[in-house]
């Protein structure tokens, strides 16, 4: 497979409502979509999960245009690929940057599975034809607003409900979450916002039976997280510090948790996020999928990642309409009573919506294998 073109767009897409986590408040998404076209005129698609500032990991917009730019495409031109695999082997002598690393390698998936007349999930072994999904709700203020929040989405039959936790609104508020709803499937996602010495505080968590505690401590930890464990009946989740299968297996031997959030933009891609997800089913241990408030495009690889057996708990891939009043991608991604129809068209199976596509986009970089980046600010 010859890729001859890559075009990168720089988006700009207004959430709904703000976003608030452990970290701070945002409503506005500034990410890049990048497309790849092969000799016979495919496109594929990839989405960039990197925000704007490195508030949840060191990478940003910026970083990941710097590095697609400057080393992942001449890469990309320089090599007939192919199978979608030997892209993180021919970026891997390149450190880290796995959120621009998946942005590329994301597109050709979506290229390879599309040339061969596949769907995503079909190309990655996935057996699923409809998904279970849950859904993660931000800070709110008011607790009374949060549960009027958690009554919607569990009306409208979400499998599980994720809140974000921090001091000071934790055990309080789950408190008041399972008086309201005392058997809906729950979990709390702390961003880091704890250490070992909360740990009387995190054992307290322990009265309310959730499904699991996502990455109460130190985003680069498994040695404080190995120590927590054991003194906690509520299973730990890893999702920051987990970028690979290396981390993975080193977390699971330490002890460190028992069940791993695959997000497919902080692993590097695909191909990483498959060999975590093996692994972790030979380990007996369950993987979701994260999510990263992505457009269309980073829902649909989440969609056919979700497909592979070992996502056996519900992940955090909502509707479009639960960020965005429109998508970039048409049909939008639907949840119906908690699950998501797998499509059925090649690639990432949704069409574009060139009209969102060209609304949200601020600027588009393309490079071609025989010329230099050609700009054209919108
Ligand atoms: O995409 C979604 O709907 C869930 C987003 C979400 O919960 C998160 C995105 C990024 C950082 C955190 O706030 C949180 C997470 O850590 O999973
Ligand atoms: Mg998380």
């Amino acid at each position: 497979m010859k890729i001859t073109e890559i075009r990168i767009r720089k988006m700009k897409m207004m959430m709904k409502k703000p976003f608030t986590t452990s970290f701070g408040t945002f409503q506005e998404k500034d990410f890049l979509l990048l497309e790849a076209k092969d000799e016979l005129g495919n496109s594929g698609w990839g989405e960039s999960v990197a925000f704007h500032s490195p508030w949840y990991s060191e990478e940003t917009l910026e970083t990941n245009m710097h590095m697609i730019k400057d080393f992942l495409v001449p890469i990309v031109f320089e090599n007939d690929i192919r199978h979608p695999d030997e892209v993180s082997e021919l970026f891997s002598h390149l450190r880290k940057n796995n959120m621009a690393k998946s942005t590329v390698e994301g597109a050709i998936w979506d290229l390879y599975a599309k040339r061969n007349k596949m769907t995503l999930a079909e190309a990655l072994g996935g057996t699923r034809n409809k998904i279970e999904v849950g859904i993660s709700i931000g800070i709110h203020e008011d607790v009374n607003e949060l549960i009027d929040t958690v009554a919607g989405f569990v009306e409208e039959g979400y499998k599980r409900i994720k809140v974000k936790i921090k001091p000071g609104y934790d055990v309080n508020v789950m408190r008041e979450l399972r008086a309201k709803f005392p058997d809906v499937p729950m979990m709390a996602d702390a961003n880091s916002a704890y250490r070992l010495k909360d740990i009387d505080l995190l054992k307290q968590l322990d009265e309310f039976n959730l499904t699991m505690i996502e990455q109460p401590l130190a985003s680069d930890d498994i040695i404080d997280h190995a120590k927590l464990q054991p003194e906690l009946v509520t299973p730990i989740c890893l999702d920051e510090s987990i970028h690979s299968l290396e981390d993975t297996r080193k977390a699971v031997e330490l002890g460190s948790t028992k069940i791993i959030n695959i997000k497919i933009g902080r692993v590097g891609g695909l191909t990483e996020a498959k060999k975590i997800h093996d692994y972790c089913m030979e380990q007996s241990i369950p993987v979701w999928c994260g999510g990263m408030l992505e457009s269309g495009i980073g829902r649909a690889h989440n969609i056919a990642l979700t497909t592979l057996p070992n996502f056996i708990l519900p992940g955090d891939t909502a509707g479009s309409s639960r960020y965005w009043e429109e998508d970039v991608i048409s049909p939008e991604v639907i949840v119906e009573d908690g699950y998501i129809t797998v499509p059925e068209a090649y690639g990432i199976g949704y069409s574009i919506n060139q009209k969102a596509m060209d609304k949200f986009t601020v600027e588009e970089l393309i490079f071609r294998t025989q010329q230099t980046a050609a700009g054209t600010g919108q």
